[in-house]
């Protein structure tokens, strides 16, 4: 479903996201002292978080009802779809193919699905306005690919093997951005001996990804933004494993693949069509607000359409 940016209900809805991550971010003092909501229940962003929950799951639940009044058991449209027919067979409540779960799935995917990768892409611009060097390099690798003037195509994913270094931009981005630092909480499960310490079971384990995509000893220049460290002697595109912008382990991001592709998408279209400088009259940094989600400050661009 796509909303007009100009509606009310577009505005809303960002403002809903833009809140979420800033309320659960770790400047919040309930991040660290969880109990104080039990001693102020309204306070700390609490209120405003319960009434966009409540938003969302309202706007979750309407669409649950459009999408049961024209569901066509033999061609389902969407993860609605698919979620409302399991809910049919008899043993789909003890599997949790519930309503309330459902709804708070979609709220799931929503809150977890839209400023991570607008936020990242947000970065990308950035780099390029700061790197006008990279921009040139990225957008010459995406003529030869997708062809110039009458010729020029749209990109898919599929181009994507052929454009190394388009590639190692996107991962060097997400390497220096680090979007989302601290990843989600987790617990340990029991005891667990880890580099020397006990983590005690039932721990809250918040992993530092940013302090992986940091590292001087693995990196070397860890604050220089540099695509070609992602670029082997033969200039194919080299994966690295200690780039781990969505986690790592069993819980790693379930978007990752629909957010690579995203990214790689629409920044291809983007410098296919647009080249991005600096507007006069500002410095720009990679200094960053501090929420759930790493953002960076606001900035201005130029944008000169490409012939
Ligand atoms: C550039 C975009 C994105 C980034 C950087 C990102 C990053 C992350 C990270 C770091 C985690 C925590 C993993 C962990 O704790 O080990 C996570 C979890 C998650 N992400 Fe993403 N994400 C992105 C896009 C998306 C999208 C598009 C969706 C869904 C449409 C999504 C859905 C989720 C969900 C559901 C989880 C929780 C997984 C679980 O606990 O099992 N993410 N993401």
């Amino acid at each position: 479903k796509r909303l007009d940016r100009s509606e009310p209900e577009a505005k809303q809805r960002v403002k809903e996201v833009n809140d979420f991550v800033t309320i659960t971010g770790p400047s919040n003092p309930l991040s660290m002292f969880p109990f104080l909501r039990f001693i102020s229940p309204n306070s700390f962003g609490l209120k405003e978080l319960k009434n966009n929950r409540d938003n969302s799951l309202a706007m979750f639940q309407e669409l649950m009802k459009e999408h049961r009044q024209t569901l066509d058991r033999a061609a389902p449209r969407d993860f609605i779809d698919r979620f409302l027919i399991e809910m049919e067979s008899p043993d789909a409540a003890a599997r949790s193919f519930t309503d309330e779960n459902l709804s708070i799935v979609c709220m799931d995917l929503f809150l977890a699905g839209m400023e991570t990768t607008s936020t990242s892409l947000t970065w990308a611009l950035l780099l390029m306005v700061m790197h006008p060097d990279v921009q040139t390099r990225v957008q010459q690798e995406i003529d030869a690919v997708l062809g110039v003037g009458a010729d020029r195509r749209l990109p898919s994913y599929t181009d994507r093997a052929n454009m190394p270094y388009t590639e190692a931009t996107l991962q060097e981005v997400s390497r220096r951005a680090t979007v989302v630092p601290r990843a989600v909480g987790h617990s340990a499960l029991q005891d667990a001996p880890l580099g020397g310490y006990t983590v005690a079971k039932g721990s809250l384990v918040l992993m530092h990804l940013d302090v992986v995509h940091m590292d001087p000893a693995y990196w070397g220049d860890p604050d220089t933004f540099r695509p070609e460290r992602f670029i082997n002697a033969d200039g194919t595109f080299r994966r690295d494993e200690h780039v781990i912008p969505f986690g790592i382990g069993r819980r790693f991001c379930l978007g990752e693949s629909l957010a690579r592709m995203e990214m790689f998408v629409l920044f291809t279209c983007l410098l296919q069509r647009f080249r991005f400088s600096a507007a006069p009259g500002q410095t720009l940094s990679l200094e960053s607000r501090v929420a759930a989600v790493r953002q960076p400050n606001e900035f201005f661009v130029n944008i000169q359409l490409r012939g």
